[in-house]
């Protein structure tokens, strides 16, 4: 068995030879898009959709008597959005895990249209639970019935569809997919069986692993790995050749990276090691053991030009490592898929404090069986996830300062406990306590089954459908110099911390000394109005004065 056989899901060939992709756009074409906007600030080529977006906010200064003058501010943007499909890869860190296994499933398992027995009758694939899969946004209102028109989220640009991804990656793990599958004990044995063999094709390439960053625990499933208890220039390197290898093998045109391995504990930022993109260079050629796997990962992506995403909690994006795909303008993005538990959280915490309610104590307390749980039974990598799922709701606290005084918010504990009868099948309890009128209180307390890698593989889908997205995305400002000045002005790509992504995690990263967004409708409010804007669209407003002002 070839030591790291990957199988092609590329598309579907219809019968030219050509691969024609799930959405009827051909891999590598330009997209036939579902509608097209008619603006004279939007153009159509056959290679891409340039428009001109006006961007208001308001500007705030405080007076000497300590008011606020708010003032209007438009800027001009150039947008313009390459319309080429193209044939992309994926390369899980972990791939052989519970999610990495389940994601590989479930692409397969829509790519074939499969549909399989279950106890409570027949169930057919789907992506459910994806954002970009599985939800709409509005495009507009019906200019004769005056009703809102939905549209898939998919279909408002050009994106890769997920039934056309080739996955690959690595684990530490040797097995191959199929029995990774089985270890995992997420999927119904009937569709198992449907996909058994080309699961069975897929194996893991050998993954670096230094011992000091994950439980003691993982060390029985580490028989798959590149030499060497820790960080160096050759594990880099070899990434790197794995990463063209990949895409080479199946003709790709790019390949996105994304961790989706165990959780590391916390690296500690020192000063010489990894608070420069230099030192941290440095720290790895002289094989600093504060250099995590997850860290080796990002610097190799970032240096292969291919986007790096940390599906987990662990501080991979080491100062030194920001800096140093700033250098590269490469993209990455992260921390920790925002699947169940914390979800809920985000959503929930809003409501409560934009409803005027003081949520005063939030008890969050999981258990699981599987084997992140058992990684996380480890004092230090449970850490890393206490970290991860106790800040999501500072902002929302901080954005009211009505309810809170400064520095106040909520008590909030954090509890996870490894219970191996329940597999992947995630218990999440919730209390959350809060202060209402005149003294009262309201108590919610909620009982949350969360089957976790059935609901972190969609997000492990959306991330990497939207960080492509992103790399066929420039942009340019006017307004900062004559219009001569600004039309001979190169277009960008978006900052290379991609916060565009928050939607999907519960701790993200945004560009150094830019705050970050918890609250989940306004995430989504950020993927939904970028992505409308670069084909010239307003906002999404629920103003609809349409419907009040006749
Ligand atoms: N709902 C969710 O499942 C969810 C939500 C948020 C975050 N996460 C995070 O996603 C990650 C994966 O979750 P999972 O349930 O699939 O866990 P898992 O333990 O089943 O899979 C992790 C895989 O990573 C492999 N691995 C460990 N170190 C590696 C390395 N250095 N290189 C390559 N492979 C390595 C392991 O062998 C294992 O196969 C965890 O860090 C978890 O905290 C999961
Ligand atoms: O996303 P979420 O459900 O809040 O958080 C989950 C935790 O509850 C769980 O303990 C952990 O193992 C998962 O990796 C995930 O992080």
């Amino acid at each position: 068995m070839a030591p790291h056989a990957e199988v092609d899901m590329g598309s579907t060939a219809n019968g030219d030879g050509r691969q024609l992709s799930a959405n009827g756009n051909y891999a590598g074409a330009a997209s036939k898009p579902l509608f097209t906007v008619n603006s004279p600030n939007v153009v159509y080529t056959d290679s891409e959709i340039q428009s001109k977006y006006t961007y208001r906010t308001t500007t705030v200064n405080q007076g000497p008597d300590g008011k606020y003058v708010a003032t209007p501010l438009e800027t001009l943007y150039d947008f313009k959005v390459d319309r080429k499909v193209p044939k992309l890869g994926v390369m899980l860190v972990g791939w052989g895990g519970n999610n990495g296994s389940t994601v590989t499933a479930g692409i397969i398992a829509n790519r074939r249209g499969l549909v399989w027995d279950t106890r409570e009758g027949t169930q057919a694939a789907n992506y459910y639970g994806s954002v970009i899969m599985g939800s709409t946004m509005k495009l507009g209102t019906d200019s004769k019935t005056r009703k809102d028109v939905n549209i898939p989220f998919h279909d408002v640009l050009p994106m890769v569809h997920p039934n056309d991804l080739v996955v690959g990656g690595w684990d530490i793990s040797s097995l191959n997919l199929a029995a990774a599958m089985d270890r995992a004990k997420v999927l119904e044995p009937a569709l198992k069986t449907l996909v058994r063999k080309e699961m069975a094709e897929m194996v893991p390439l050998p993954s670096v692993y230094y011992p000091d960053f994950i439980a003691a625990n993982q060390e029985d499933r580490a028989d798959n790995v590149i030499l060497g208890p820790k960080a160096c220039m050759a594990h880099v390197e070899q990434i790197r050749k794995d990463i063209r290898d990949f895409k080479a093998a199946h003709g790709l045109d790019k390949v996105i990276v994304q961790w989706t391995a165990n959780t590391e504990r916390f690296a500690e930022i020192l000063a010489g090691v990894n608070d420069t993109a230099d030192n941290l260079l440095k720290a790895i050629e002289e094989g600093h053991e504060e250099v995590s796997p997850s860290t080796v990962f990002a610097v190799a992506c970032i240096l292969e030009g291919a986007p790096f995403i940390n599906g987990s909690p662990q501080n991979t994006f080491v100062p030194g490592a920001i800096e140093l795909a700033e250098k590269h303008g490469a993209f990455i993005g992260g921390d920790d898929f925002k699947s169940g538990q914390t979800k809920m959280k985000s959503a929930l915490v809003d409501f409560l404090i934009s409803a005027g309610i003081k949520l005063t104590s939030i008890a969050s307390y999981n258990h699981l069986g599987n084997n992140d749980g058992k990684n996380l039974s480890s004092q230090k990598q449970f850490r890393s996830k206490e970290i991860s799922k106790s800040n999501v709701v500072d902002d929302m606290v901080e954005a009211n300062n009505v309810l809170y005084a400064e520095g106040e918010h909520p008590d909030h504990t954090v509890v996870i406990k490894y219970m191996p009868a329940v597999g992947d099948n995630k218990r999440a309890l919730d209390e959350y306590y809060a202060e209402i009128f005149m003294g009262g209180h309201q108590t919610i307390s909620i009982f949350n089954v969360c089957e976790d890698s059935l609901l972190a593989s969609p997000l492990i889908i959306d991330l990497v459908l939207v960080t492509e997205m992103m790399t066929r995305i420039k942009w340019k400002a006017h307004g900062t110099a004559t219009a001569e000045e600004d039309a001979k002005k190169d277009y960008q790509s978006f900052h290379s911390v991609l916060s565009i992504l928050s939607y999907m995690l519960k701790a993200p990263l945004t560009p150094p000394g830019t705050p970050v967004v918890n609250a989940l409708a306004k995430q989504r409010g950020a993927l939904t109005n970028i992505f409308r804007a670069c084909v010239g669209l307003e906002p999404e407003s629920d103003m609809t004065l349409e419907h009040k002002l006749f």
